[in-house]
């Protein structure tokens, strides 16, 4: 079975926005429905599930997921107090241990069905891939105080995005381990390696951008004005 886990159960506390970001529109079209829909086309894919904050679910299901009418059923559950919990929450329904999950942030909604692919194919290959970009900018490590104390070889940084996908088992294993010893992360690929395991890569794409700040929501328009130039959107 391979089934998406997209989490949505933050509250965008950097988007400074009277909505929670997900639910933002874009184009008359909520964030978090672009994302479900670039899932939904994807027919390689058995299942979706979908983490959602507590409070939201009942009300989501009725006025956005229903009037939406996907392909796939999307199984809905409570998101936890951070992302991994709630990525937690995610994985406990995705199915039997022997498939593949893409775990994949529900505010990305630009992920293109070439990306998930090349996803897919890469788990499929060695257990546990991520997509990433380069960095474009010098990248500096800095002390408490914001002095600088190194700067890091770009050449070998890359930049995480999602969806990042694994084999069931492997990243079931992986949260186990990192909840019993209290290790916390930002990425799915980051609890991975924790529990010891290979993490490898695929290309990312500079569009499949995390809406985080405001400045994201005009980068956003700009994007999709561009895929509907090219046809794509
Ligand atoms: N408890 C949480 C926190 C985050 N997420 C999800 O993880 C993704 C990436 O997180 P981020 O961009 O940091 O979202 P928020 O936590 O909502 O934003 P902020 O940190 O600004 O509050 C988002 O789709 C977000 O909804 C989640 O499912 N459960
Ligand atoms: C998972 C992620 O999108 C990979 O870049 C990112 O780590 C999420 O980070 P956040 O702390 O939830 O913003």
């Amino acid at each position: 079975m391979i089934c998406a886990v997209i989490v949505a159960g933050g509250s965008g506390s950097r988007m400074q926005a009277p909505v929670k970001k997900q639910y933002l529109q874009l184009d008359g079209i909520p964030i978090l429905s672009r994302t479900l829909m670039a899932f939904d086309g994807c027919s390689d894919l058995d299942r979706i599930v979908l983490a959602l904050p507590e409070v939201d679910l009942q009300r989501f299901r009725k006025e956005v997921l229903l009037p939406l009418k996907l392909d796939h059923d999307v199984h809905l559950v409570a998101g936890g107090s951070d992302r991994q919990a709630s990525v937690r929450n995610g994985l406990d329904n995705a199915g039997p241990s022997d498939g593949t999950v893409m775990i994949h942030d529900g505010v990305r909604p630009f992920v293109r069905a070439s990306l998930i692919s090349a996803c897919l194919a890469g788990s499929k290959a060695t257990g546990a891939c991520i997509p990433v970009i380069s960095a474009t900018d010098t990248v500096k490590q800095v002390d408490d105080k914001g002095i600088v104390v190194g700067t890091l070889d770009r050449d070998t940084i890359r930049l995480a995005q999602t969806p990042q996908t694994f084999a069931t088992g492997l990243i079931r294993r992986a949260h186990r381990i990192a909840l019993a010893k209290g290790f916390t992360a930002t990425d799915d690929a980051s609890v991975a390696e924790f529990a010891g395991e290979r993490v490898h890569t695929v290309p990312g794409d500079p569009d499949n951008i995390k809406i985080t700040r405001p400045q994201d929501l005009a980068m956003a328009g700009a994007i999709l004005s561009r895929w509907r130039e090219e046809g794509i959107a």
